[in-house]
């Protein structure tokens, strides 16, 4: 078995006015990746790239060990997907759903997707057409997990989602990857969302990658250092990722806040969350 469930390696695409260019990075068995970055800067590209559903340029991606193109229909079959646009017939009730799903994946699992409907309180003789953006959503998330797959592909997913309901599947989703086969990946602009259940974060910026940690070194580690020009000019700017100036006051990103405290006990450091991060890197003067 293949140690990393996704592996994607020097995926560029060229769209002209936009580039994806030579992002490369894997998601090891058992986990949960957050694909973050602000819009326009090529989630959704890349998640399309992955799924075949656009051609790549050049680059590798192998889902299971095998390549995402040659053996597809093998892949597919494994993965569960849901976007934040309904996909399925709008004329279809989900029972009908239910049927046309049973002939198109082997492990289809009638009991765990009627169940899925009772939890997600979809009614199952109504059209989808008569569905809100929300109950859409459950049920894409009920046919995704009810085929047993091992890889859940997830694009901006849950922003449509009442805050209830969306605890509720960070629940699953937790639960999902308990078996260490199994992972995630979830591309979401709610960080607080992927603050709590990620295990990994990648970022994306302008269609390049700008890293992928793992979260809890970004928390542990990275922290917001507020503070004026003096102690700003003295920052060890190895240390520095990036600034912003505020009439008189620095907001400073920094990669090891510990460090900072200790060596200025005057100057305000706080953790810093990944929306932060992402502000710092896109809006900041970076170092
Ligand atoms: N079919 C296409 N033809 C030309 N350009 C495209 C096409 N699809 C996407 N793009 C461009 O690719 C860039 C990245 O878009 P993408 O949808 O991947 O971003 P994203 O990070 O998912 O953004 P968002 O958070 O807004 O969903 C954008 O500049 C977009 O205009």
């Amino acid at each position: 078995m293949a140690e990393n469930i996704l592996e994607v390696k020097n995926l560029t695409k060229d769209y002209g006015d936009f580039v994806l260019n030579d992002l490369s990075f894997s998601i090891p068995r058992g986990v949960i990746m957050g694909l973050i970055g602000e819009n326009g800067a090529g989630k959704s590209t890349t998640v399309n790239c992955i799924l075949n559903e656009i051609k790549k340029n050049s680059g590798n991606i192998l889902i299971f060990g095998k390549d995402h193109i040659i053996d597809e229909c093998e892949i597919k079959d494994k993965i569960g997907i849901v976007f934040d646009e309904n996909h399925f017939p709008d004329i279809f009730t989900p029972k009908e759903i239910e049927k046309y799903m049973s002939g198109i994946y082997t492990n289809w699992d009638s009991i765990a997707f009627r169940n899925y409907l009772k939890q997600f309180e979809l009614p199952a003789k109504k059209k989808i057409k008569d569905f809100s953006k929300g109950m859409k959503v459950k049920l894409a998330f009920a046919v995704a997990l009810s085929h047993k797959a091992e890889l859940l592909i997830l694009d901006e997913a849950t922003s449509g989602l009442d805050p209830i309901i969306r605890d509720d599947i960070l629940d699953i989703l937790i639960d999902f990857v308990q078996d260490e086969n199994y992972s995630i990946l979830f591309s979401s602009h709610i960080t607080s969302d992927l603050e709590k259940i990620a295990d990994y974060i990648t970022f994306i910026h302008k269609g390049r990658l700008v890293f992928c940690s793992l979260k809890d070194d970004l928390i542990d580690n990275y922290g917001v250092v507020s503070c004026g020009a003096s102690v700003f000019d003295t920052l060890d700017k190895t240390e520095i990722i990036s600034y912003q100036k505020e009439d008189y006051q620095y907001k400073v990103l920094v990669r090891d806040r510990n460090k900072i405290a200790k060596d200025f006990p005057k100057a305000l450091v706080e953790p810093a969350t990944i929306e932060n991060i992402m502000l710092f890197y896109v809006k900041g003067e970076l170092q």
